[in-house]
């Protein structure tokens, strides 16, 4: 796909599709739970679909109309064989956080990925849900296939996570649903707390104190009307072009502020970026809110320590507008982008050196030296959807028209990315 770099500035009122980690919950916990589920703003796209397919596959009746999702609920016991593998494509979520609810099955299951996916850890998941008394098993202890038998209970634990992983806690959490007592899991860092809302939505009796997440297995999750709301992580692509953008100016409405997942922008204010928010709701347990920003002069920033976390999938963005601030950013202690669908951190090295920018990979991070120009080239996505979205925006500000191929993964997140990126450049 070409794209046109130049003089352009971003303006307009938009809406990013519903967050991706909180509608493959809503499939997940509805689908486990009694009685219906009515889903409004769902996130329509390929990672979803694999969840709702699997979902589908194992007996649930889900209904898909536009962005409203309506899932009949087989209760925490009432899913069936699903007599073949349980395919999860692309999507890192649905094979960790399903391996949760598997675990607790009287059924036999296989999971498996696509390329991408099926060279993703594993081990991540495989060692606490056998410590709960699980059987998982994965090509060498690591990688899927991963195949799931039934077992006569599981126990509850104690969990301290070796790594700071929201699907690693949501597996033991789902999993902890058919435990015998009370499961406690201690996070390495803060991480996206999506399932601990939602199962409190459902009615789960799901804590947090000093660091510790306690679960008391429930008889029964009961359904429930829920509103997801925007995705940040799409946002974030959006918010980076109106900074970098000479003469820019968005709302984006109705986004999720969830404090789990926004450090993107205490370091984008921090680099000087004008960002507002405002209008801001909770709407089933999780806060809601429009965000204003403005073009602004950047400065380069040191970002390391565990807050990487709340801004994880926002890196590769986070590396465009670094390279449009004055003097260097350095981001360390995010050697996890290694394990997303692509090699986040050496993907965009290699590419964003294509367009000139002066950047070096590090094991755990990047350093990049701003105040760029840079020069219109031939991109690469390597399948991986924030990489083509990124790298879109980084072309936006090159001096011609550079291309871009396998632009088609952003469907894995955002179907409408260039639809809404198209509607509102000027
Ligand atoms: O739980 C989730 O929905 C997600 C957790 C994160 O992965 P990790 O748990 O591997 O950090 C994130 O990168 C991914 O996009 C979605
Ligand atoms: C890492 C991601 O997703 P997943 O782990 O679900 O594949 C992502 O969306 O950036």
């Amino acid at each position: 796909m070409e794209i046109i770099g130049g003089n352009r500035a971003l303006r307009g009122e938009i809406r990013v599709p519903g967050d991706k980690s909180i509608s493959h919950r809503s499939i997940i916990l509805g689908s486990i739970a009694e009685g219906r589920t009515e889903i409004y703003n769902f996130l329509n796209s390929e990672d979803t679909i694999a969840t709702i397919d699997c979902f589908r596959k194992m007996g649930v009746s889900i209904e898909v109309e536009d962005d409203k999702v309506v899932v009949e609920g087989r209760g925490l016991k009432g899913l069936n064989s699903p007599g073949s593998i349980l395919a999860c494509k692309n999507s890192g979520t649905t094979m960790r956080l399903m391996s949760g609810i598997l675990v607790g099955q009287d059924f036999s299951t296989t999971l498996v990925g696509d390329d991408s996916l099926n060279n993703r850890p594993m081990n991540r998941i495989i060692t606490p849900l056998r410590k709960m008394g699980g059987n998982i098993e994965g090509l060498d202890n690591e990688y899927p296939p991963l195949k799931i038998s039934p077992v006569q209970k599981l126990n509850s634990i104690y969990y301290e996570m070796p790594v700071a992983s929201a699907q690693v806690k949501s597996a033991i959490l789902l999993a902890s649903l058919f435990a015998d007592g009370k499961t406690i899991v201690k996070e390495k860092a803060l991480s996206r707390d999506h399932t601990e809302r939602m199962l409190k939505t459902f009615g789960v009796d799901i804590y947090k104190s000093n660091e510790l997440i306690y679960l008391n297995p429930p008889s029964e999750l009961r359904g429930r009307n829920l509103y997801i709301p925007g995705d940040f992580s799409s946002a974030s692509f959006f918010i980076v072009a109106a900074l970098i953008l000479e003469g820019s100016q968005i709302v984006i409405k109705d986004v999720g502020l969830n404090e789990t997942r926004i450090g993107l922008i205490d370091i984008l204010k921090k680099m000087g970026g004008n960002i507002e928010i405002s209008n801001v709701n909770t709407l089933n347990n999780e806060p809601v809110g429009d965000i204003l920003v403005k073009y602004s002069k950047l400065k380069g920033i040191d970002i390391k320590g565990d807050e990487i976390g709340t801004f994880i999938d926002e890196v590769p963005i986070l590396a465009v507008a670094s390279a449009f601030a004055e003097g260097i950013t350095a981001i360390r202690n995010a050697s996890e982008l290694k394990y997303k669908e692509s090699d986040r951190i050496k993907v965009m090295t290699n590419e964003m050196r294509k367009m000139g920018v002066a950047i070096e990979e590090l094991k755990d991070g990047m350093i990049i030296q701003g105040n760029s120009s840079l020069k219109s080239a031939k991109l690469e996505s390597h399948n991986d959807h924030r990489i083509a979205m990124a790298l879109s925006i980084a072309a936006l500000k090159a001096n011609g028209t550079s291309y871009l191929s396998n632009h088609e993964c952003i469907n894995i997140s955002f179907p409408t990315f260039f639809d809404i990126l198209l509607e509102n450049i000027v």
